[in-house]
């Protein structure tokens, strides 16, 4: 190959990338700020510095993630993130030269999965192949994805919870719940203002949910403060949340994931069962690092699961490692 090859994991919250020889080159927010002017729009930022930007911008530029529950919403601003993404990452002249394995959603319709292909053709590259989400972050996790024995893996991203079964180098039975880190902070707003009067941002919402989140009682429960608007004085206030008041918040939304995870299992044959309750059941994703996930999911399931070693890295590291062994994992991508 004379141009860069590439493996991008196109998160609705972040976008890493990896490049062939070099590992992880780029990992940032799946985030752009344009600036309207009139029906033009013009790319401000993309990145870490359009995120700084999200809910703080005047009026006539706005920070907008271009990814919503997992599959391009915005099909112009997703390729021209993809496309500064990509120069980024490798040098601007090997653009068109550059071959491309992208991760999608498990469930993304060919529609959808065009729109991801053009987006990237769009963006300048020669070759575009995508492989879907759950069989990358399995073959990050390590898991013998090719082998005759039943694997699953739960991805809990920004948009979309993705539950799969795999053997044989497919997805024998999977789900996909647009339910995951997005959702929670919004939960997590939602039920800051109804119980406090105090309204804070979606980013306070995701910090909350970081720091203090949790699926199960912690040994020692944690506290937090944060600042936000009253709704009664509208003005600015400080309070302290605790641990208890977020896992009341987030029991909803943690309930979802159990049912689905239980749903997959019921649709997944006998044979390939066993194995799983032999092996457990991988966890990875932002979302599985919240607090107790694991130990909520293992008892609801009656099996053991373990969080990846670098959950928010596995699907980025199997797309890397598919691209790295190309022959070998062909037969995977789609
Ligand atoms: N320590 C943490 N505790 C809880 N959630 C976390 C933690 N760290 C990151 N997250 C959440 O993980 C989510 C991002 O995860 P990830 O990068 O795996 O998603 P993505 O790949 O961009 O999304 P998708 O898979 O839906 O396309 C965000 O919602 C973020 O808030």
């Amino acid at each position: 190959m004379i141009g860069a090859d590439l493996a991008i994991d196109l998160g609705t919250a972040n976008t890493l990338v990896h490049v062939r020889g070099k590992g992880v080159v780029l990992n940032e927010p799946s985030v752009v700020a344009i600036v309207k002017d009139g029906h033009q729009t013009k790319v401000l930022a993309v990145g870490k510095d359009a995120k700084e930007m999200l809910g703080k911008t005047p009026g006539h530029i706005v920070a907008i993630r271009p990814m919503r529950d997992g599959v391009i919403a915005d099909f112009t601003v997703t390729e021209a993130m993809i496309k500064n993404f990509i120069i980024k990452a490798v040098n601007k002249s090997f653009l068109m030269r550059s071959r491309l394995i992208i991760s999608v959603p498990a469930e993304i319709t060919s529609i959808e999965q065009r729109a991801v292909r053009e987006a990237a053709l769009g963006a300048g590259v020669r070759e575009v192949h995508l492989i879907e989400q759950p069989m990358a972050a399995a073959v990050g996790a390590g898991l013998p994805v090719r082998d005759a024995r039943g694997s699953m893996i739960i991805d809990i991203g920004g948009g979309t919870t993705d539950v799969a079964v795999i053997s044989l180098n497919g997805i024998v039975s999977s789900q996909t719940l647009r339910v995951a880190g997005d959702k929670l902070d919004q939960v997590i707003v939602n039920f800051i203002r109804k119980r406090h009067n105090i309204l804070i941002g979606e980013r306070t919402g995701e910090l909350i949910k970081m720091k203090i989140g949790s699926a199960c009682p912690l040994e020692k429960e944690l506290e937090i403060e944060v600042k936000g608007r009253d709704l009664i004085t509208g003005v600015p206030r400080s309070i302290i949340i605790t641990s208890l008041e977020v896992r009341e918040a987030l029991q909803d939304s943690i309930r979802q994931f159990v049912s689905c995870t239980k749903s997959v299992l019921e649709k997944t044959p006998p044979e390939l069962s066993a194995d799983i309750i032999d092996r457990g059941i991988v966890l990875c994703g932002g979302g599985a690092q919240i607090k107790g996930l694991d130990k909520l999911l293992s008892e609801e399931c009656g099996i053991p699961v373990y969080v990846a070693d670098n959950p928010l890295h596995a699907v980025v590291d199997g797309v890397g490692k598919v691209l790295e062994n190309i022959d070998t994992y062909r037969g995977i991508l789609i």
